[in-house]
């Protein structure tokens, strides 16, 4: 099956993808081969057969153990333009990509590396691929808070072109209030702040990320449903929800696409965009998960619309950008009218 032509996709971002989750296969092995890391596969089909995920944490540790690969400024160089090549196909117009520096430093890569090898590339985005980009540092909330925040300092004091800080990593045990310091330091420095929660973890997830970290969007979240009162909050206050749908059935935190709640949230009149999360582990980049949710839930044109407006809306881009790319969407809507 070919992809349709990219005028048959609205002009969309992309805020919610994990810069190590778009490790492909075959980059895998050449950067292993480059390093002298050996992947206990034989070949990258191999490996891409292992993706198969009875959960988050199933996940994470195949997640984890392929960023043995990443070693140098160069990788992370490469990893990031060759996610920019594909989402660039995708139709992103704009892509608010997150990295994982605890997952680096732990294995000795130095900050340096893993910072100057994305945002050289990243700093080339919009000339070379036509994609604006933001890089937001991640933190893993099954790591201790002082770990974050001894981290987060470090990007401050690099000044690291980072426009945000997220939290990742194994949900259920680790609820958002452990990370308050974290996001108060955040929120002093000036940053913008997302959240996953309510991916595995329940709706007060959601609540305590908006309560206590001071949230500004929320990844994943749709735990929230199992909350009709937390349901109205966020509608009324539009908090942008980065939803994965094909994410969240490859993790089993639902049983199928049709079974998500993504038609109810936007029913409730929340600010919800679609996302891919980590493409190659769910066989999905961000225009393969549209393509799904689309056929999934019987979309019309104004709807996808109403989806892509959501993925500028809910950015971290200043607004008169957001008006500039909310005019693409809407042209491209009423050009099919
Ligand atoms: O979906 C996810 N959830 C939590 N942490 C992650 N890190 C990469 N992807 C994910
Ligand atoms: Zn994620």
């Amino acid at each position: 099956m070919t992809s349709p032509a990219p005028s048959s996709r609205p002009p969309r971002a992309e805020l919610h993808v994990h810069l190590e989750g778009t490790l492909e296969p075959d980059l895998a092995f050449e950067l292993a081969a480059r390093n002298g890391v050996e992947l206990p596969y034989p070949d990258p089909e191999s490996l891409r057969a292992a993706y198969d995920f009875a959960d988050l944490p199933a996940f994470l540790d195949l997640y984890t153990a392929n960023m043995a690969v990443l070693r140098t400024e160069a990788d992370f160089a490469d990893l990031t333009r060759a996610y920019l090549v594909r989402a660039a196909r995708a139709g992103v117009r704009h892509a608010e990509i997150s990295f994982d520096p605890q997952a680096h430093l732990v294995r000795d890569v130095p900050l340096e590396a893993v910072v100057g090898g994305i945002t050289g590339v990243l700093e080339r985005a919009e000339a070379d691929h036509g994609i604006s980009t933001l890089l937001i540092a991640a933190f893993h909330r099954d790591k201790p808070v002082a770990d974050a925040l001894d981290v987060l300092e470090r990007l401050l004091a690099m000044d690291a072109p980072v426009v945000g800080i997220g939290l990742d990593n194994a949900e259920i045990g680790y609820p958002p209030g452990l990370f308050a310091d974290l996001y108060a330091r955040a929120e002093t420095a000036g940053l913008r702040r997302t959240a996953h929660a309510g991916e595995e973890g329940p709706a007060a997830n959601v609540r305590d990320a908006l309560d206590l970290l001071h949230a500004e969007r929320i990844d994943h979240g749709i735990a929230v449903v199992q909350d009709p009162a937390l349901v109205a909050r966020v509608a009324a206050g539009q908090v942008p929800f980065t939803v994965c749908p094909v994410s969240n059935v490859r993790l089993r935190a639902v049983p199928s696409l049709a079974e998500h709640p993504l038609p109810d949230m936007i029913a409730a009149g929340m600010l919800v965009s679609v996302n891919s999360d980590d493409p190659p582990y769910f066989g999905a980049y961000v225009d393969d998960v549209d393509d799904a949710v689309t056929a999934a839930f019987d979309l019309s044109r104004d709807q996808r619309a109403a989806l892509a407006a959501a993925s500028f809306e809910g950015s971290f881009l200043p607004r008169d950008r957001v008006a500039a790319y909310l005019a693409d969407v809407e042209a491209w809507r009423t050009a099919g009218a």
